[in-house]
């Protein structure tokens, strides 16, 4: 329970609190109406009851695994966000993130990639221990990719985001190679062209991207994907001015320019890093953004207007943002056996 992306960010994140002091650890356990986001029909035709006569019971069965797991290591929360997040934008969502490279093979899994290297193990552990679950139930019947994406609604909602309907019916993915990885992947320095470029490869919109980057509203980042916003922001051996100083002068502290604990992490939401709430956006406002892709958002006339209304509005983030992972959640689904397999193991291939 205590790998270093767990345990340090309490270390750097006392040293927050002294500049932000505004914490409410709170407001987790608030209930908030259920949100309907079936309003669009899905591709391929995921619907919310597609287990109800296979595995009626798979929902609290995956909520026992997820409410133990937040109680346990909370780190598993934001980490499975990320996990479902990284999965759907690689070969769709598929549980293709889930397999484990194979020993003496080539070619390493999707996992095994330098951008999936930081997610937290407890996130997979917790979507492995939910299938042996399920599969104790009934066997056979429930995809690994649908198991992530019911996870990555209750943690939303265990952190206090929205409650949304989670539509199923994925099938998991043949296909899992790091080499894969990183040129669907969104990058801490990517411009907001180049983020838009890739939201729209994978049918996202700008509002899309403005809302999803809201799930940074929770969760830390290592050092190294934004030291050079602290010491040579494109190349000027000076820091990031889209920078407010009190933050630049936390993050220089925790963060040398070279030699440094490369577990530290800060947070990204630097006044509410347990709770889901909209926040990130105001930090926006404040230039309290934590990665050159966050703070981006604010300042590109695409997508400036939507920050300020979510700042401002935290009933139409969390609807927008319901809708929104429903949304990426139908990204590249598969249906059928020439694409998609059923797993008894989420880590491995079907044989
Ligand atoms: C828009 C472009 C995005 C970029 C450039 C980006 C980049 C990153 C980076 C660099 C980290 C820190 C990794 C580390 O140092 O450990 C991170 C963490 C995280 N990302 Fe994103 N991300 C983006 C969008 C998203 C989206 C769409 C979601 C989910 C809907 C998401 C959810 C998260 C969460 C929850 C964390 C915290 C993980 C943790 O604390 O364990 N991100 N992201
Ligand atoms: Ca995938
Ligand atoms: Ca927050």
């Amino acid at each position: 329970m205590s790998s270093p992306t767990f345990s340090s960010p309490a270390t750097i994140f006392m040293f927050f609190c002294f500049f932000f002091i505004n914490l409410p650890f709170s407001n987790s356990l608030l209930k908030y109406p259920l949100i309907n986001a079936t309003a669009r029909r899905a591709p391929r035709q995921l619907s919310v009851n597609y287990y109800a006569k296979s595995c009626p019971q798979v929902e609290s069965l995956v909520g026992s695994v997820t409410s133990n797991m937040f109680k346990e290591a909370p780190a598993s929360g934001p980490a499975t966000i990320r996990l479902f997040f990284h999965d759907c934008f690689v070969e769709g969502c598929d549980g293709s993130i889930l397999i484990s490279s194979k020993a003496g093979s080539k070619e390493l899994a999707e996992k095994d990639a330098e951008d999936n290297k930081d997610i937290a193990k407890e996130a997979f552990e917790g979507i492995n221990k939910a299938k042996a679950i399920v599969e104790s139930k009934c066997p056979g019947v429930v995809s690994c990719a649908d198991i992530l994406a019911i996870a990555t609604r209750n943690f939303v909602h265990l952190v206090g985001g929205p409650y949304y309907e989670v539509k199923k019916g994925r099938w998991d993915g043949k296909l899992s190679k790091a080499s894969r990885v990183h040129q669907n992947l969104p990058q801490s320095n990517s411009t907001v062209d180049q983020l838009l470029k890739l939201f729209s490869s994978k049918g996202l919109t700008s509002e899309d991207l403005v809302v999803l980057s809201g799930a940074h509203t929770i969760g830390f980042a290592h050092c190294k994907q934004f030291v050079n916003r602290i010491y040579n922001y494109k190349g000027t051996k000076k820091p990031d001015p889209y920078m407010d100083p009190r933050l630049f002068k936390a993050l220089k502290m925790s963060c040398p320019q070279f030699g440094g604990n490369v577990d530290i992490v800060a947070p990204f939401d630097v006044t509410t890093p347990f709770s889901f709430d909209n926040a990130y956006y105001g930090n926006l406002e404040a230039k309290l953004g934590l990665l050159a892709s966050d703070q981006a958002l604010s300042l590109d006339p695409r997508t400036k207007p939507l920050v300020q209304e979510l700042a401002k509005d935290k009933h139409k983030f969390f609807q927008a943002f319901a809708d929104a992972m429903e949304k990426m959640g139908g990204i590249g689904v598969k249906r059928g056996r020439k694409h998609g397999e059923f797993r008894k193991d989420c880590t491995m291939h079907h044989m």
